[in-house]
């Protein structure tokens, strides 16, 4: 069983996603986070997010980048991986590592942008969830203060606004809501009300299956 969980930055779609490979006893992969270690390590070694040929030569670094890195929380390798993620030939470098995820026999759960409408467009349940940019600005910024970042409102909502409007008009696989996908609007909710939304949406999904 595939669960693909899509929306645009800090609407709380990893944290469901980890709830719901916590309640369905699944594996998870958070996609964000390949495109966060191709832009740290152009961050922090060099090469030009600018530059298709570039980018797509720092997807050979992914594996080496350390998951537990702060850094790749930071907002200057945010406003990199969505520079970089516009890229097809990104892309298409870091497609097969997460289809061979999708496809791992026990089932999966994976989150980010692409995964109801061009990773797993046969996934058992799609959730696109979703929060105003306001809400998702002051959860960012919350979340940066705990992380012990700096966090200025004002720029990260510009910071927010600048990704979803790339993201979502981008050429290749942008982020938009899959057909068969329910929608979660987590603004007026808090972190247990919307897990235990994304449960039964995701529960009467596999009940009509
Ligand atoms: N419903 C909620 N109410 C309040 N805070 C929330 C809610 N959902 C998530 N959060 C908090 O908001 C922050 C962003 O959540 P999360 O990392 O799950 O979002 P995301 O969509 O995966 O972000 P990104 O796309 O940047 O990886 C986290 O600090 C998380 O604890
Ligand atoms: N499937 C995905 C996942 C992420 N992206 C891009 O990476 C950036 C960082 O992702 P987060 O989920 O960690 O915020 C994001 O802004 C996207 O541009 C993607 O394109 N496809």
């Amino acid at each position: 069983m595939v669960i693909a969980v899509d929306g645009p930055a800090a609407s709380g779609k990893g944290t469901i996603a980890r709830a719901l490979a916590r309640h369905f006893g699944l594996p998870h992969m958070d996609t964000g986070m390949l495109y966060r270690a191709v832009a740290l390590s152009m961050f922090r070694f060099g090469g030009d997010p600018g530059n298709e040929f570039e980018a797509v030569r720092a997807c050979e670094g992914v594996a080496q980048v350390d998951p537990g890195d702060p850094e790749l929380r930071s907002e200057a390798v945010s406003a990199i991986a969505s520079r970089i993620s516009a890229y097809p030939g990104v892309r298409s470098a870091l497609l097969e590592r997460q289809r061979g995820f999708a496809a791992s026999s026990d089932g999966a759960v994976l989150d980010g942008r692409d995964i109801g409408t061009v990773i797993a467009p046969h996934a058992s349940a799609k959730l696109f969830v979703t929060a105003s940019p306001e809400v998702r600005a002051q959860r960012r910024v919350r979340e940066l203060l705990e992380r012990g970042m700096p966090g200025h409102y004002e720029d990260v909502l510009i910071d927010i606004r600048a990704r979803d409007e790339r993201d979502s008009h981008r050429q290749a696989a942008p982020l938009k809501q899959a057909s068969d996908a329910d929608l979660l609007d987590t603004s007026d909710m808090d972190i247990d009300e919307a897990i235990a939304a994304a449960i039964r949406l995701v529960e009467a999904r596999l009940a009509h299956a």
